[in-house]
């Protein structure tokens, strides 16, 4: 291949990945990868300008999708197109801090300076996606992606699911577009992703593809349950505003009530900002959220209107990407986990090993088409990182370091627990054991049941569970209201005590809101969120039983895929018979909510000690009557509700003079005011 042949297919195939990542928020290489694909298309460019064909990625944002294709995503597209009012741009790259020297100097060049440090605001490059809002005469109108940089779509709906986003704006000039990113913490990307393992939904690659598919979902309540979060850095134009450097402009933004990024920092010359940059290295395993690089901004906007725009990106800022970290390590053994549905969960074990602050022994493998893709042998040596610098991920085999007869691994044909035959899933790559008497998945479905934010059994450890389902003492969630005393007693290390307490939590389960016990069901894409839907729509279990799919389909934001699973689940005859034993043991089948009331409106509550129901439960039962729920006693608490062991709030509260009350004058309290 001659270099100008090299150079187009460099084009195609980056257009090709610009088209998954931002159109289907889905890429198929690494940032990494991708960015060194793009430093090959740029050296090339610039040895021969003349190549360059108006159709590169260096020459514009976004996907660089023609018109044609425009069309196409915009009718598939749920969203409407939105014109900005100023184009949005994308950033250059450095790499290493002689490209932020070259980035300096070029700011001489273009200034007619030579050798001058300049001032710059850095910032952290939140790896998110760009928004941008849009204020008419200061009132939210609407708010929309970056798309090609020109047209955008049209993502208001989704975008005021986000808390703490200012929807009235005072003092601003008439037109005012306010730019910032949208992200997902790290802990909610893990929390989602483990989720859809679990329940069987899309799994993102990183933070910011989920941040991406979240925003731009075609029902603004699934947003709205991503928990996204948005940090403001920049505006269309700032004509007619007071502010003149981007220090005072990430000010100005503060003071109107747009969230900004706590670790931005003033800089003197390329050297300070290369200082902050390292300084950013290291902290970075403590960010809530992931970030990707650095900013380095020209402090001053007179100077940042001097330098400009190329075709894609400001003149006066830089990208400062963080070195990807990647570490060799040995592959040890693959263990195949069987979850509650029965699916097979490929783990692999490493030698753990040191990668961007944390060790990794443990990586998620997927399913048997990922170990074909990467063709995993035991005892390879194999390359890992951090996708998103959350998730250890291994990149690739070193094949040079293949020990000598070393095998492919071979995904098994049954159940490693059951040794059931396992039968592949034609839609995806997924693996199930499909024997509904397998101990693993019995065990895996209690153990879903018993959880935290399902029926909540503190006192059942994993392992009394484990020796009551391998004994065959309990095989289903409904074996638990079977339990007594003498069966307890026989568990390794279980004393009177524990047992007294743990049956007495069982009792209590008893009397969990409705949307525990179905969320505690397991069925296929019923998370939490969608039980309380399900609670929220039907008085009781009964109602939900006897529901027909189309019923179940026009539940606003259940979502069909969801509808169906849950139709099927509830008739499939065990699920029907469990329910019966469920109701005779005299579980809570109605649905606690109440229609959301004003009863206590204006009321400002503060919960301590133990009481009855999960405090989480009565926390959003106040809060559907009307009332605020505060962490900590002030003069203007109206009431502690106060459980058993009520500590130091309690005390706090009688110093104060706020009224206290027990569970059963709260009672009364809505009584009353109903
Ligand atoms: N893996 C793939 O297939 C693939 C494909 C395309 C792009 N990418 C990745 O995306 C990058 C290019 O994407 P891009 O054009 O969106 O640019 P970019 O993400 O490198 O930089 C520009 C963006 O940074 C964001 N940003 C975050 N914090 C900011 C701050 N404080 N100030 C200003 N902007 C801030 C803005 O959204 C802005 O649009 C590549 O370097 C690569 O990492 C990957
Ligand atoms: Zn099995």
């Amino acid at each position: 291949m001659s270099n100008q042949e090299r150079y187009l297919s460099l084009v195609n195939e980056i257009q090709e990945h610009n088209r998954r990542y931002y159109l289907e928020d889905n890429p198929s290489v690494s940032d990494a990868e991708y960015d060194l694909l793009m430093r090959e298309l740029r050296s090339l460019e610039e040895q021969h300008p003349e190549w360059i064909v108006p159709e590169s990625p260096t020459q514009n944002v976004g996907a660089d999708i023609d018109d044609a294709q425009q069309d196409a995503l915009l009718a598939r597209s749920p969203f409407a197109p939105i014109q900005h009012l100023h184009r949005m741009t994308s950033l250059d790259n450095a790499f290493d801090d002689s490209d932020l020297q070259s980035f300096e100097d070029r700011i001489n060049r273009v200034l007619g300076t030579s050798g001058q440090s300049y001032d710059y605001t850095c910032e952290l490059k939140i790896d998110g996606l760009s928004i941008n809002v849009y204020y008419h005469n200061g009132q939210l109108t609407w708010a929309a992606t970056r798309g090609n940089g020109v047209i955008g779509e049209d993502v208001t709906a989704n975008l005021l699911t986000i808390p703490g986003i200012p929807r009235k704006l005072e003092g601003v000039p008439e037109h005012l577009e306010v730019r910032g990113e949208v992200f997902m913490t790290k802990e909610e990307f893990l929390r989602l992703n483990a989720e859809a393992e679990e329940l069987g939904g899309t799994v993102f690659k990183n933070p910011r593809n989920a941040a991406a598919g979240s925003l731009r979902q075609k029902d603004a309540s699934v947003t709205a349950s991503r928990k996204l979060q948005v940090n403001f850095y920049a505006l269309g134009s700032t004509e007619g505003l007071a502010v003149h450097t981007q220090g005072e402009l990430l000010k100005w933004l503060q003071d109107h009530g747009f969230q900004t990024n706590p670790y931005s920092k003033h800089a003197r010359g390329w050297s300070e900002a290369a200082a902050y940059h390292r300084e950013m290295i290291q902290e970075r395993p403590n960010f809530p959220v992931d970030a990707d690089g650095t900013v380095v901004k020209v402090d001053r906007f007179d100077l940042q209107n001097e330098l400009g725009f190329t075709s894609r990106a400001p003149r006066w800022a830089i990208a400062y990407k963080f070195p990807v970290e990647e570490a060799r390590t040995v592959l040890q053994d693959i263990q195949i986990n069987v979850g509650r549905t029965g699916k097979l969960a490929p783990l692999a074990v490493l030698d753990p090993v040191d990668v961007e602050g944390s060790t990794v022994a443990r990586a998620t493998l997927h399913n048997e088409d990922f170990i074909k893709d990467l063709d995993l042998h035991l005892g390879d040596t194999v390359v890992i990182r951090k996708a998103g610098g959350v998730i250890p991920e291994i990149v690739r085999v070193v094949k040079e370091l293949r020990p000598e007869g070393a095998v492919p691994f071979q995904f098994p044909k049954e159940c490693p627990v059951c040794h059931h035959p396992v039968t592949r899933d034609p839609e995806n790559a997924d693996t199930y054991c499909v024997n509904p008497e397998c101990p693993s998945q019995s065990y895996q479905r209690i153990l879903h049941f018993i959880h935290k934010g399902a029926m909540d059994i503190a006192g059942m450890g994993e392992k009394t569970l484990e020796q009551l389902v391998n004994s065959g003492r309990v095989t289903s969630v409904a074996d638990l209201y079977a339990l007594n005393m003498d069966t307890l007693l026989q568990i390794e290390r279980m004393g009177e005590k524990n047992a007294t307490k743990l049956l007495q939590q069982i009792e209590e389960s008893k009397t969990r809101p409705l949307s525990r016990l179905i969320f505690g069901l397991g069925i296929r894409y019923v998370g939490a969120r969608n039980a309380e839907l399900l609670e929220k729509h039907f008085p009781d279990l009964d109602a939900l039983l006897n529901a027909s799919e189309v019923t179940l389909c026009n539940i606003p934001g259940l979502g069909d895929r969801i509808a169906e699973s849950v139709y099927h689940s509830l008739q499939d005859p065990n699920m029907r018979e469990l329910i019966e034993r469920l109701r005779g043991y005299g579980l809570n089948f109605k649905s606690t909510f109440e229609a959301a009331g004003e009863e206590l409106a204006g009321l400002t509550f503060v919960i301590t000690g133990s009481l009855s129901q999960p405090r989480d439960d009565v926390k959003k039962r106040l809060e559907r009557l009307g009332a605020r729920v505060t962490g900590s006693v002030t003069k203007k608490t109206d009431y502690v509700l106060a459980g058993e062991d009520a500590g130091s709030k309690l005390e706090k509260a009688t110093q104060l003079g706020v009224k206290v009350i027990d569970e059963a004058a709260l009672e009364t309290l809505i009584a009353q005011r109903s």
